[in-house]
């Protein structure tokens, strides 16, 4: 059906309980805004049937790896939204470390204008720090900041702002644009030709270990060099929990930094590289269960702010070869949520309304996205997840939207579903199908 221009479009969302709680409602969207809340509504020019489902602000990931441009084979903007939609998510950050690097606003804006006309997600580009990656020079941070995509975090994530000096400039800067600089936390003289954790099981496996001061030195650095600049830093995939206990300290002294968990480094250890199955390499590494515990602590207590997916697809020949040669990352988007279930909501750690802060919530507020992570309100954006939280599926690598299969949870049976995905009012993603525009 073709409408009028000015038309104006509703959509109702039926039987859900907000954030989980409380008794069913109904939801009446109209032109991209909650217009109504309340029981027995009907009429509308579309209705998402929420089975009594738990309806959350739609989440927002901070860390996503898309390939475009330059690795199109292994994920590209659409297919990256695809994934996203799918996973509940509304917005998502991502990273600069595409070929070539997203270190000018022309490469900026041609992200966000992909993301745009794909409109399945808002697809943030984040900035590179340094001119390619490079840790030398830093990028026209403002002028990426000015551009179309109004860049909102810049990161040279994949490698660590190595340099003290250049570390500190960027804060500085950042703090005077009023962006966010997201860190690699890794000492490189600490990693050199390291693929795995350093502990008992690496040394078994006779497997070069990665530290986990490599991260915790390069987290205390950064969380005094914020301190002195009066800027704000935050920390990609924490891993340790050391670095916990770190985040606790420097908070404590009122320093502006914030951090994030991917679900893969709270759900799982060091133990499953007793295969050499290169699917559970990554940056940093698989670390040891006493820190995936610290990391869930964190997590619920808010000493870690949010979780971030920190998606990686790497083709099949970059993972399925010997362990040292394989590429380190794992995708995330489309099982995100059962992983926070499982290892969080399962055990009550985190409720409904605390799964809303970690996953939408914070993260859209330490970047600074107006129109995200918003309660569910009549006059807010229609950025809206809903959940089945007694549904369990088994995870089939093959079967996700990425373009990828580089999944370490394939084969397993996780809790909770997304039901639907909402942007601005337009179902993006239902019952496990993405809705084209
Ligand atoms: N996490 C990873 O192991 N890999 C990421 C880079 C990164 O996040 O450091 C990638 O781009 O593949
Ligand atoms: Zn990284
Ligand atoms: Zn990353």
């Amino acid at each position: 059906m073709t409408r009028a221009t000015g038309a104006s479009t509703s959509l109702l969302i039926t039987d859900v309980r907000l954030y989980g709680e409380g008794d069913p409602v109904d939801v009446r969207v109209v032109d991209g805004d909650i217009a109504e809340i309340g029981t027995g509504l009907a009429g509308a020019d579309e209705t998402v049937d929420g089975g009594g489902g738990v309806l959350l602000p739609g989440f927002v990931d901070l860390h996503t790896h898309l390939r475009e441009p330059g690795r199109e084979d292994t994920e590209t903007i659409e297919t990256g939204s695809a994934a996203a939609a799918l996973g509940g998510y509304t917005a998502v950050f991502a990273m600069a470390n595409t070929d070539p690097v997203a270190d000018t606003a022309v490469l900026t804006d041609h992200v966000w204008r992909r993301g745009q006309a794909v409109g399945l997600v808002d697809v943030h580009p984040v900035g590179a720090v340094t001119v390619g990656l490079q840790g030398t020079q830093l990028a026209e941070l403002g002028a990426m900041a000015d551009g179309d995509a109004h860049v909102k975090m810049f990161s040279d994530d994949g490698k660590c702002v190595h340099d003290p000096l250049l570390m500190r400039r960027a804060l500085e800067y950042a703090r005077g644009l009023g962006v966010l600089i997201a860190q690699h936390a890794e000492e490189p003289r600490l990693t050199v030709g390291a693929i795995a954790h350093e502990g008992p099981n690496a040394a078994r496996l006779g497997l070069a270990g990665w530290p986990r001061s490599a991260e915790e030195s390069i987290v205390a650095r950064d969380a005094i060099l914020a301190r002195d600049a009066g800027g704000r830093v935050h920390i990609c995939h924490a891993s340790t929990a050391g670095t916990v206990e770190l985040l606790r300290w420097a908070k404590a002294q009122g320093i502006a930094i914030t951090a994030e968990v991917t679900p893969h480094h709270l759900l799982l250890d060091d133990s499953r590289l007793a295969t050499y199955d290169a699917v559970n390499k990554v940056n940093p590494p698989l670390r040891e269960d006493s820190d995936c515990v610290a990391l869930r602590a964190a997590l619920a207590e808010g000493v870690i702010d949010c979780v971030a997916t920190d998606h990686a697809p790497h083709a099949e020949q970059e993972k399925c070869c010997e362990f040292a040669a394989a590429r380190p990352g794992m995708l995330g988007l489309q099982t995100a949520l059962s992983v926070i279930a499982a290892t969080m909501v399962a055990d009550g750690a985190l409720d409904w309304r605390g799964v809303a802060r970690v996953m939408s919530e914070r993260p859209a507020a330490i970047v600074g996205l107006p129109d995200q992570g918003r309660p569910i309100a009549v006059g807010e954006p229609a950025n809206l997840t809903v959940v089945d939280p007694d549904a369990t599926w088994t995870v089939d690598a093959s079967a996700l939207a990425s373009r990828s299969a580089n999944t370490p949870f394939d084969s397993m049976t996780l809790p909770a579903r997304v039901v639907a995905t909402v942007l601005r009012g337009r179902v993006t993603a239902i019952d496990g199908e993405v809705r084209a525009r």
